[in-house]
């Protein structure tokens, strides 16, 4: 049976009432909004909740550093009540525990996020990541490190739609796969190296696709993200 896929608007910016049009113009088609780096940094945490809403938030920190710096930052973000959180699985076995058991403290029975794990950014191809020292590709890489995660008691993946017919493979149907790096037919790819369109990655088994500036960039973002929530329903 055709998996449902759902898709999450990334509202890139570090401008408050762009988010919130953004926000407001995508919220019959996407499932969730995505708020990140960018705008966290400039707009602070007081401005990821309103933009939110009642709208389920994908917190895109991708949290990376030693096991107990990562399990308080989780205490610290979690008055957001996002419904995903990231972190990098390169951050080891520990972290990633850590960060499960800090979830599991921090947050309320039932309302305890889906931990994600990013495995190799989509902005990564495998030219690129033997610069890291990975000398496998990033096939091999988003396998290995999924696996890890799994161990480790994290929900889910953030990997690009190329990885997701080997991951179900390995992993079965119960990990939430989420993969950025979508680009709709004729658009841009900008920096991401390992793209898809979003039948693609729907028809690979993608749980949700996260789409940026194929919408926030589109003349109009509501009508972009109405067209790729067609695209993933066909
Ligand atoms: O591997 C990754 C992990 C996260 N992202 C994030 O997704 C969006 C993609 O935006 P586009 O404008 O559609 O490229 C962006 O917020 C990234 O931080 C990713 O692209 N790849």
């Amino acid at each position: 049976m055709k998996r449902k896929t759902g898709l999450i608007a990334a509202l890139d910016t570090q401008d408050a009432s762009t988010a919130q049009t953004w926000a407001q113009a995508v919220a019959p088609s996407a499932g969730a909004v995505k708020l990140g780096l960018e705008f966290a940094y400039a707009a602070g945490f007081p401005a990821i909740a309103d933009v939110a809403g009642a709208t389920p938030l994908f917190l895109d920190l991708k949290l990376h550093d030693i096991p107990n710096t990562v399990a308080a930052a989780i205490r610290s973000l979690s008055s957001l009540r996002p419904r995903m959180l990231t972190l990098h699985a390169s951050g080891g076995l520990a972290m990633m525990e850590a960060a499960r058991r800090a979830c599991d403290e921090a947050f309320p029975e039932g309302a305890r996020p889906a931990l994600l794990a990013v495995t190799v950014l989509t902005s990564l191809d495998d030219e690129a990541l033997a610069e890291t020292g990975v000398m496998d590709g990033a096939r091999a890489q988003v396998l290995r490190l999924g696996k890890l995660a799994m161990r480790a008691g994290i929900d889910g993946l953030v990997c690009s739609a190329h990885e997701l017919a080997p991951l179900r493979d390995a992993l079965g149907d119960a990990p939430l796969l989420v993969t950025p790096g979508i680009r709709p037919a004729g658009s841009q790819a900008g920096d991401q190296k390992r793209i898809m369109t979003p039948r693609e990655a729907s028809q690979a088994g993608a749980d949700w696709i996260v789409v940026g500036r194929p919408i926030t960039q589109a003349a109009d973002p509501a009508a972009a993200a109405a067209a790729i929530a067609a695209e993933l329903a066909a």
